[in-house]
């Protein structure tokens, strides 16, 4: 089988016939990644994963689940795949278990997967709780179960974390790279939150106004941020600064006692401090300016 669990070709999409809310977007999201998907609101994320469900219809459909063909081979990809599109639709006035035994009827799984994904998404302690009185995390957690209960293969969740606080989002988390790396689910998640993409996605898709921007494992998204990183740094002597780091770095001076070095690794950074420390250079601040996701993401959307 093909290594993209998950692939579209030149997918494109519109509410209406004359416009385009995806522009040629073309996944790939391999076997036994956590790939974050991540844009900002109104992006088209939603309405990307929602047509790789079959939850809507494009009229070209070059969308491959599982080496399958939707919406043709829907319902087999279906039966491996869960997904967890906005909220959970859960009945309020019963429990955590009386919900996932619903479900499990409807979709016929056998009785012992309640307790395992009761497990799985650590919420045995609140199984006989009524989930009216769940957290809003509990909820999604919930959520998750439900999209569990047919032990898929792939998991597909829209910002699972959206509206969470702090700890919430931590379970969220954790959980995904449980899911991933105990249960063995490739893992397709939205976010528009960069710093959670950063700690749990193996690999990256950022999308911008309907059009893919980049797409690559999290290593090459922080080369390519490497490339652009700059080290500013405030000497008391930019003329000795720069004789002693030109040989070896890139150096820009950027008025007063202000200096830039480019191409910098992160490491990088204690060396320099030595070489102009070492040259009688004296070092009043050093600091890394585009070397965060969030600026490259900035960079990237305004390129
Ligand atoms: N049912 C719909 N009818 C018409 N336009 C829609 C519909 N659903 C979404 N859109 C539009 O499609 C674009 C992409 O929306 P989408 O929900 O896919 O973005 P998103 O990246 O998921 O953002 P958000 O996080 O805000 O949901 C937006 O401009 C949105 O207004």
């Amino acid at each position: 089988m093909n290594q993209w669990i998950i692939e579209t070709e030149h997918l494109d999409y519109g509410f209406r016939k004359d416009e385009k809310i995806l522009d040629d977007i073309n996944l790939r999201v391999p076997q036994g990644s956590v790939y974050g998907f991540l844009g900002p609101n109104g992006a088209g994320k939603t309405t990307t994963l929602r047509l790789l469900l079959g939850l809507l219809r494009s009229e070209n459909p070059n969308i491959r689940l599982l080496g399958r063909q939707m919406p043709g081979s829907r319902i087999d990809i279906l039966r491996r795949t869960g997904s967890l599109i906005e909220q959970p639709s859960l009945y309020l006035h019963l429990t955590g278990l009386e919900n996932l035994e619903v479900f499990r009827r409807a979709y016929e799984c056998p009785a012992s997967r309640v307790g395992e994904v009761l497990r799985i998404t650590r919420l045995s302690d609140a199984a006989h709780k009524r989930t009216r009185a769940y957290s809003l995390g509990m909820k999604q957690r919930l959520g998750i179960a439900i999209a569990l209960l047919h032990d898929p293969e792939v998991l597909i969740m829209d910002e699972p974390t959206n509206g969470l606080d702090p700890n919430g989002i931590i379970e969220i988390r954790e959980l995904i790279r449980d899911l991933n790396r105990q249960e063995g689910k490739t893992v397709l998640v939205s976010s528009h939150l960069l710093t959670e993409v950063e700690k749990l996605a193996t690999h990256v898709g950022i999308i911008h106004k309907g059009k893919l921007l980049f797409q690559g494992t999290l290593a090459e998204l922080q080369n390519f941020q490497y490339r652009r990183a700059l080290l500013e740094i405030e000497v008391d002597n930019v003329t000795r600064a720069e004789q002693i780091l030109s040989g070896r770095f890139s150096v820009s001076v950027n008025g007063g006692s202000t200096i830039h070095v480019g191409h910098t690794k992160p490491d990088e950074a204690a060396l320099i401090n030595h070489m102009l420390v070492g040259g009688g250079v004296g070092v009043s601040r050093l600091s890394a300016t585009g070397n965060d996701l969030e600026k490259l993401f900035l960079d990237i959307i305004s390129a």
